[in-house]
């Protein structure tokens, strides 16, 4: 039988918890915020910042969105990060990427203060998590993490072979399972034979944005299938990059899109943020 590693419950049950601690932080004087900047109106990014807000709220972090035109200058964008890097008050910023051309994006993630770097882009994020130090991870790795540890799965020595190597996913994923134990293997569009690559994998983690390219085919009997891809196939409908009917009776164990990776992504995204505004209580006193 196939498990269908459900996110939403799994997000949905993290977040019963994570909801007493902003209790109790709101007790203790500190109330954890989180800003997320959205520049320009790309409709899938409006909705995933959406489902942040919305996320957000339910748990009693304030949530600041702050939208701005697709006209903004870098400078304008740099200057809106200086005031909440230097505001007290905010614990996370997030500037939703991809931001629109002209805008240099590592200039404006380098730009935010590591400690409130709550995407965990910044190089000295980045570098901490690769040096195994303490500090904020990628939130959608983090959110499959913690995903396979609430399905009571050790990753600890198994191949684990990644399809993709982006910043936001790929990478951070080789870091993370490295940090665990798996033997990791990192693919990308060069790969050459990647179906021999993919059919090694006890643990195949696929964040490519090509809908459906990972078929039945390509999958060991009894891996675990983890489909970060949020894609349009041919007819709109919104599918993975697992093509989840071939793929799902092969697996031992898979993410559904959606319902999968994603409401762990924001999940994680809320976990961080409430452990950044953990420090605030300690500096009060
Ligand atoms: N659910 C969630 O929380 C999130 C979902 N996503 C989704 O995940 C997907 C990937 O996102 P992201 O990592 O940002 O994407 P990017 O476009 O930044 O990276 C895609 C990666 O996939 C590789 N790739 C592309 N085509 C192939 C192929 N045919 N075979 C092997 N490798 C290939 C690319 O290789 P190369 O480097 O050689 O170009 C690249 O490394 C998207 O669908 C995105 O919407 C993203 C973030 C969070
Ligand atoms: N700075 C930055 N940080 C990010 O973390 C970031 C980003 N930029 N840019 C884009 C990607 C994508 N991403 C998603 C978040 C939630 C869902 C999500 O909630 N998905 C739901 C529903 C989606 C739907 O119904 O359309 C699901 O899969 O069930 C998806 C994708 C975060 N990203």
């Amino acid at each position: 039988m196939t498990t269908v590693l459900d996110g939403k419950k799994t997000a949905d049950a993290l977040m019963t918890d994570l909801k007493n601690t902003v209790t109790t932080l709101k007790a203790q004087g500190v109330t954890p915020a989180l800003a997320v900047i959205l520049v320009g109106d790309d409709p899938a990014s409006a909705i995933y910042v959406r489902n942040k807000h919305r996320r957000a709220e339910s748990l009693g972090i304030r949530s600041l969105q702050i939208q701005l035109p697709k006209t903004t200058t870098q400078a304008e964008l740099l200057g809106r990060i200086a005031d909440l890097n230097a505001d007290s008050a905010i614990d996370g910023i997030l500037v939703q990427l991809p931001l629109p051309a002209g805008i240099d994006e590592q200039a404006v993630i380098q730009s935010i203060s590591p400690e409130k770097d709550v995407d965990g882009f910044h190089p000295i994020n980045v570098g901490r998590l690769w040096t195994n130090l303490p500090g904020v991870v990628a939130s959608t790795p983090y959110g499959i993490m913690a995903l396979l540890a609430y399905y009571q799965i050790d990753v600890s020595g198994m191949n684990a072979v990644i399809v993709g190597r982006s910043n936001i996913v790929g990478r951070p994923m080789a870091a993370l399972l490295l940090n665990h134990d798996a033997t990791v293997t990192m693919t990308h569009s060069r790969t050459k034979a990647l179906a021999e690559k993919t059919r090694a994998a006890d643990l195949l983690v696929v964040a490519t944005g090509r809908p459906e390219m990972i078929t039945a085919d390509m999958v060991k009997p009894g891996a675990i299938v983890i489909d970060v891809g949020m894609d349009r196939n041919a007819a709109g409908k919104l599918v993975g990059d697992v093509d989840y009917a071939g793929v799902a009776p092969v697996a031992g164990a898979i993410t559904p899109v959606p319902g999968g990776v994603g409401p762990m992504t924001i999940a994680s995204l809320m976990i961080q943020t409430v452990a950044i505004a953990k420090r605030r209580v300690h500096e009060q006193q």
